[in-house]
């Protein structure tokens, strides 16, 4: 029988539970006891759900109040020197997490921890804690096995789960050396690891684990025959564990290639892969199968909100059916729904306002049901689901030859794009002079990312304007308020540059949908983005253009308030894409060039409003990234081309800057020098300086500002902390390129942190210039 299968469900709660108790208890409002009683809750839930749409193997321990990555290490007892002392409990992960900063009382010292490096997930929005390994590491389990009690916690409702672990090769891939440990070969961590592995997974199978799901996401990453053997290695002691216990290697969000050659050597019960990233990897997986292994094919599209076609799937099913016979298939969404909303059974107004393209739509619950109905037709054919296979259907079809999909205009637009559209008049140095005579700006010029702290007072008016409970003209002088504070606040500080400080703005890529045609809203499309913060991607349904300015009113009224220069701010259409479920009908570099030239006419305008510096973020054009180096060029043509398409339509005198965060830039080295940028801000504050001595070795010549503190924590860097990380950025970067900022917006901090951040900020710019 093939069997319905999930890798993972959303943790966040149906309505957000999760993030909120999370936030409830670092505000000290509810108890570590209630923290847990609600995830109890939840999990329950979540189990009782994923029953009841008939799935058969259903995940455990893929829960987390933060990042399962996080747990992961804490579970194996990775937990860098800096937090040891600290007792053990969710405190002490949450510190891992986000850092922590307490001052002293008379009992205690004070504390001030940074916290561990976060990265995100593969190709994801996601974002996850970066283990970070010592030389000569020890692992080992601590009193509490995360992953064995939410087992026991489901066996305990009669819920009969497979655990899920991250595998050991991509634990060990996925992390860094901790500072005190330069040269540590990761890997050479693997035999001591592995004891700890056997020890969790012989404990899991004492508990009546059969099924475990062993995520090996790296394995679609490039990789070496000697990183192959040890997967080789490892997985074959890992499935002499006990006779009891099957392992399933759950691979996402791409091909596994040539990757799976091990696969058949090893005693592994069964095999995941993604059918959707990498349909066509099929039959090459299915060659390279032992003679018992299953099959778990991912039909069911784990990242994104559309309806499945299930004929479509269910072909392959079938494909696979014929091949390994029905005990040898199992169905699943392609990777975990971490990735996917929850529920639409919160969705009332695209239910009732937007029934066409409701009809469209599958979020979590609704793909485990999708799961089911593709196992049911596999096992007992198509008639016995018929009722569901027509429905589906007359959706897919329906979406497919909708009228509102689709505008001749924009086609046109896009067939009649020049390459003259995609350069700027001059090449950087002869605009960096014109620039600078226009308009010049002290030494080390300080600025910021754009958002300043998104305050209650401001998310209550927006949440009254939504209600209805003030009118535009109401909420539009609230705006105003807040705009005229924040930039007062930032004359206070004496920065260089200022912004508006994006008040009006709930989240980068929503504000500028909503202002767009082609999007469209949901209510409750939450997901997991990172620690307690979740997204509402918006969804990009049809052709996209512009139809009214966007920013221009607040960021002409901002600059009507300083004689300093106010930068515009705007979202780059590669972010806008990469943060959107987008439309899966027509390319994505088709919808992307489109969000350009909708972002290039923004920019225009903001130019003929006399603003000279305009920002175009792109924090998400390195998550773009294919995960395989085969795949980079094409997707960094497009990207980068659209870039450019949003940002040449100015002339030389304006400055262009853009903004990019949470990544390793190393490998798009060139597609940023080619984006062409007069100023590039990019977080740096955790990492070490590698991407600085990339911009050297590469001679990088235009504007940067490496940020110079974490805004992603709330503790105060010193002045002394920030100068030393300008001085080490100016071992590698001119003095005359050097600017001075944080490392992103501003926006989840609270003014107290953020005046007294940007104080220390601006001193050391000045102590720069003082010493320049
Ligand atoms: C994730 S990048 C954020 C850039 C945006 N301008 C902000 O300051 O919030
Ligand atoms: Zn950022």
């Amino acid at each position: 029988m093939v069997q319905a299968t999930n890798l993972g469900f959303p943790r966040i709660g149906a309505q957000r539970e999760t993030k909120k108790q999370v936030e409830n208890f670092w505000a000290g409002k509810i108890s570590e006891q209630a923290l847990d009683e609600a995830a109890v809750k939840l999990r329950a839930e979540n189990w009782k759900l994923q029953q009841a749409q008939g799935l058969s193997q259903i995940p455990s321990g893929d829960f987390s109040f933060y990042d399962h990555v996080l747990d992961h290490s804490v579970m194996f007892n990775v937990i860098p020197q800096r937090f040891r002392h600290l007792a053990i409990g969710h405190e002490r992960n949450f510190a891992i997490g986000r850092g922590i900063q307490k001052p002293a009382t008379e009992t205690q010292p004070k504390v001030d921890i940074e916290a561990q490096e976060m990265k995100k997930w593969f190709d994801t929005n996601y974002h996850y804690i970066v283990p970070e390994f010592e030389t000569n590491q020890s692992f080992h389990l601590g009193a509490q096995i995360k992953t064995l009690d939410e087992f026991n916690e489901a066996k305990a409702l009669g819920i009969h789960t497979r655990p899920v672990v991250l595998g050991p090769l991509s634990f060990l891939l996925l992390g860094k050396t901790a500072k005190n440990s330069h040269g540590l070969d990761l890997i050479s961590l693997l035999p001591s690891l592995l004891p700890v592995y056997e020890e969790l997974f012989s404990k899991l199978a004492e508990a009546g684990a059969d099924w475990i799901q062993v995520d090996e996401p790296c394995l679609v990453l490039d990789t070496t025959p000697a990183v192959i053997a040890h997967y080789h290695s490892a997985y074959t002691r890992l499935a002499a564990v006990s006779p009891k216990l099957k392992i399933l290697i759950a691979t996402y969000f791409g091909r596994i290639g040539n990757n799976v050659s091990f696969i058949k050597d090893v005693p592994v019960a069964g095999l995941h892969i993604d059918l959707v990233r990498a349909p066509e990897q099929l039959e090459h997986v299915i060659a390279n199968l032992s003679q018992t292994q299953v099959l778990s094919l991912g039909l069911v599209d784990g990242r994104n909100i559309w309806k499945t076609n299930l004929d479509n799937a269910l072909k392959i099913g079938q494909a696979a059916v014929k091949a390994l016979g029905s005990d040898r298939v199992f169905v699943a969404p392609s990777c975990s729904l971490l990735h996917t909303p929850v529920t639409l059974r919160f969705e009332k107004r695209l239910a009732t306002k937007h029934a066409e393209l409701f009809d469209w739509l599958a979020y979590s619950e609704e793909k485990c049901k999708e799961v089911h109905v593709l196992t049911q037709a596999l096992n007992n054919g198509a008639e016995s689901v018929q009722a569901e296979l027509d429905a589906n259907k007359r959706s897919i079809d329906a979406r497919r030859t909708s009228s509102h999909t689709t505008n001749s205009a924009v086609r046109q637009r896009l067939e009649a794009i020049v390459p003259d559209q995609l350069r700027r008049r001059s090449a950087f140095p002869s605009r960096q002079a014109d620039q600078h005579a226009a308009l010049p700006l002290p030494a080390f010029p300080t600025t910021t990312i754009g958002s300043f702290p998104q305050t209650k007072e401001i998310r209550l008016a927006r949440s009254k304007f939504t209600k209805g409970e003030i009118n535009e003209a109401e909420y539009n002088d609230f705006i105003k308020k807040e705009i005229a504070f924040c930039v007062k606040a930032q004359e206070d500080l004496d920065l260089d540059v200022l912004v508006h400080g994006e008040a009006e703005r709930n989240d980068m890529v929503a504000y500028f949908g909503e202002r767009l045609e082609g999007y469209i809203f949901s209510e409750n499309g939450w997901i997991a983005s990172y620690g307690s913060r979740c997204v509402r991607p918006p969804i990009i349904f049809g052709d996209v253009h512009r139809v009214n300015p966007m920013t221009i009113t607040e960021t002409v009224y901002a600059q009507s308030l300083t004689s300093k220069p106010m930068k515009g701010m705007l979202t780059g259409p590669v972010t806008c894409l990469q943060w959107s479920f987008v439309r899966d009908d027509i390319p994505r570099s088709v919808v992307c060039t489109q969000l350009a030239l909708a972002i290039r006419d923004e920019v225009v305008d903001l130019e003929k409003a006399g603003i000279v510096h305009i920002q175009v973020d792109e924090p998400a054009i390195r998550e773009g990234l294919p995960l395989r180096s085969v795949d980079f060029d094409y997707y960094l043509q497009w990207a980068v081309d659209a870039f450019l398409l949003s940002t040449t339509g100015v002339k030389d005198t304006t400055v262009i800057h853009t903004h990019m965060c949470y990544s390793d830039f190393q490998d798009i080295f060139q597609a940023i020098v080619r984006m062409d940028a007069d100023v590039l801000t990019i977080e740096n504050s955790k990492s070490d300086m590698r991407i600085l001595s990339a911009f050297e070795k590469h001679g990088y010549n235009a504007g940067i500002g490496p940020g110079v503190f974490d805004i992603h924590s709330p503790r105060v860097p010193s002045i002394q902390e920030m100068k030393e990380r300008a001085d080490a950025m100016l071992q590698y970067i001119p003095a005359r390129n050097l600017w001075i900022n944080p490392d992103c917006g501003l926006k989840t901090r609270g003014w107290k942190e953020v005046n007294e951040s940007l104080t220390n900020l601006v001193a050391v710019a000045k102590a720069l210039r003082a010493s320049a």
